[in-house]
Formats: structure tokens, sequence, C-alpha cells
């Protein structure tokens, strides 16, 4: 008995330094059950198949927790970058919700000093359900390998600037 709690010490303790002494960035997510498709299952699946980083993830009833829920994995998980998902729904009262959701995002990275990266798909932006599943699956995969670039190569970012990129449908033209 005593010897097995030993090992699951020694494990535990290996564990705890081993990522404590990684340069492994800590990644954060937060969606949530308001939206009508698993955003957050999306973004993890290619944050998995693309990069070594811890995720955390918080779900939240809808998109106006989402800031505090991002603050708080800066703050408290130490994340290094958060990608917060949500559905705007497709009422005048969620495009109001959208507006004060994303003033919240904004106002939290200024507070924290990081990004979160906002990953809406408003409800009314595909035409049908199974295009509507189409962009919440590509945008929330597409904002993900954003977040790789951020965190491991933002000199690619800065190659892509002004190429008209999008997440989710066709990218726009460039001017020239
Ligand atoms: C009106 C409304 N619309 C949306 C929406 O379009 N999308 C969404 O994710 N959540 C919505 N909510 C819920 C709020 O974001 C929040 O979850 C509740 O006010 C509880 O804090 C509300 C209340």
């Amino acid at each position: 008995m005593f010897s097995l709690f030993c090992v699951n010490f020694l494990m535990n303790t290996f564990i705890y330094f081993s990522f404590f002494f990684s340069d492994m960035p800590t990644i954060g997510i937060a969606d949530t059950t308001f939206a009508r498709y698993n955003m957050g299952a999306a973004a993890i699946d290619e944050l998995k198949n693309s990069i070594s980083a811890k995720i955390i993830r918080v779900t939240v009833p809808g998109i106006k927790d989402l800031p505090v829920a991002a603050k708080k994995l800066l703050e408290e998980q130490h994340c290094d970058i958060v990608i917060a998902l949500g559905m705007p729904g497709r009422q005048p009262q969620d495009k109001i919700c959208a507006h004060e959701a994303s003033q919240g995002i904004i106002l939290a990275q200024l507070m924290t000093n990081k990004h979160i990266i906002e990953v809406f798909v408003h409800e009314d932006e595909g035409k049908d359900d199974k295009e509507l599943a189409f962009l919440m699956e590509q945008r929330s995969r597409e904002h993900a390998q954003n977040v790789v670039k951020m965190l491991t190569n933002p000199e690619k970012m800065i190659k892509e600037a002004g190429t008209g990129q999008r997440e989710g449908f066709k990218d726009a033209k460039p001017l020239s």
C-alpha cells in the first residue's frame, strides 16, 4: 500500500515537473452550451494534430460568460492564449448579446495583456444547418491554426499579412 502511494507520488511529481520545466505552451479553450455545434472539440482536435501543448478546456452556458472564463484561464490556469468559441443566435437580442460579449472579451485581453482569439459563428451565417455546421467546424479549426502560428511561428503570420485570409468560408482575393 505504502509503495503504491510512493510510486503514485513520484509519477505525479514527475508529470508536474516535466510540465513546469518544458516550454510547452498552455492553450485555453472556452466554449458554450448555447452553440449548436461542438466548436471546442473541433479546435482541440486541430490543436492536438498540430502542436505539443497543454490544453485546458472550460464550457460555459453562453457567449456573455466567455470573457470571465477566458480571463480565469489566463490568470488562474496560466494559459498563454485562449480561444473563445461561441454562436450568437439569429434574434436581435442575440446580436446585442454578441456585441456585449465581444466587448467583454476585448476588455479581458486588455486587462491581461494576452490574446483571446474570438471565434464566433452567427447562426444566420449559414444558409442551412449543414452549411452552419461546416462553418462552425472550419472556423474553429482555422482559428486553432492561427493560434498555432501565433505561438510557434509569428513570422508565418507576417507573411500572410494582407492576403485576405478568412476563417471558415473561402479566403478573399488580395488586392495586389
Ligand atoms: C439573448 C442571449 N443570446 C445568446 C446567444 O445568442 N448566444 C449565446 O451563446 N448566449 C446567449 N445568451 C446567454 C448569455 O450569453 C449568458 O449565458 C447568460 O446571460 C448567462 O450569463 C443570451 C441571454
